[in-house]
């Protein structure tokens, strides 16, 4: 695989255009059902679960998450944290919900957080959002009996940043205990001259404080205990293999507890989708790292 260094403007952007990569339909056509599915998905989960919806976790306009709850509370209740995709630009926390029926049905709690996309928003604040939604859902919810995250492309980037978080700055320091990234982007560099930067206008040094990939001295100090996965689609595009297999590698390499799944037929959107259905490979894989399989 050649290094993105050396791609054109063109290759990059066909690299960084997840749609364009999908088996099953046009790139168009892809994004459309994608949409489509996520929101029919947070109906279901809606009308399937006991929600707190709009629930504040700062003053901003996005800064709000909803909260899917199991009907009969156990002593054991694992809470997971969805950060969801959208390239930093695209979807909400309002489609974000899919993924809750088959967790809730297994007595875990699912918050699905808002924050600013582009171009309201920044990627400085982005980070800054997810990682205070974080400290306020563990301050809230103290009686939880572990927390997880879990996040889709850019969503997974904004988990990877929650996991480097240097908590002396926030009020507590929550102890992750596991996290599913599915299809992210650990090192924003290869994008910035891309179209995917357009609306964030991050700078070389917003990109470098903002990736992954170069604080994984501090994930290791505020993660040490907390189990990994990276996960990928086998039919994301060669880029973004790349970039779970080197992020995979960096984090074995730092002797963190991770594995890398690469997830068979299943491109960028459907990898993500079918988090909505008990069977699916990921969806076990997220309810055993909760001890709830
Ligand atoms: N231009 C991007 C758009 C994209 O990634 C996207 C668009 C709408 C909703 C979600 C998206 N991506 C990942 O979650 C693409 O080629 O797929």
């Amino acid at each position: 695989m050649s290094d993105w260094t050396k791609m054109s403007k063109d290759e990059l952007e066909r690299q960084y255009s997840p749609s364009r990569w999908s088996l099953r339909m046009s790139a168009d056509d892809v994004i459309r059902a994608h949409v489509a599915a996520l929101k029919s998905g947070t109906e279901k989960a809606r009308a399937v679960t006991q929600t707190l919806i709009d629930v504040p976790y700062g003053d901003g306009d996005r800064e709000k998450l909803d909260v899917y709850l199991p009907s009969s509370p156990s002593p054991d209740l694992p809470l997971v944290i969805y950060l969801h995709g959208g390239y930093w630009q695209f979807l909400s926390k309002d489609e974000s919900g899919f993924l809750a029926p088959p967790l809730v049905q297994k007595g875990v709690v699912v918050v699905a957080v808002g924050y600013s996309t582009a171009p309201t928003g920044n990627m400085d604040l982005m980070v800054s959002q997810v990682r205070r939604s974080v400290a306020c859902v563990i301050q809230q919810y103290s009686h939880i009996s572990g927390l997880y995250l879990c996040g889709h492309s850019a969503g997974a980037h904004l988990a990877a940043m929650v996991l480097s978080t240097d908590w002396s700055e926030y009020d507590v320091s929550p102890q992750i205990k596991g996290a599913l990234l599915v299809s992210g982007v650990y090192d924003l560099q290869p994008i910035l001259s891309t179209y995917v930067n357009e609306p964030l206008k991050m700078t070389g040094e917003v990109a470098l404080r903002n990736s992954p990939s170069h604080f994984l001295s501090q994930l290791k100090v505020s993660s040490t205990s907390c189990d990994i996965i990276v996960a990928v689609a086998q039919n994301d595009s060669p880029e973004f293999r790349k970039q779970s297999e080197e992020y995979f590698k960096a984090l074995e390499s730092a002797g963190l507890a991770v594995s890398l799944e690469d997830v068979p037929d299943t491109d960028h959107f459907s990898v993500i989708e079918q988090l909505a259905d008990e069977h699916y490979s990921l969806t076990q894989l997220l309810l055993k790292m909760m001890g709830k399989s």
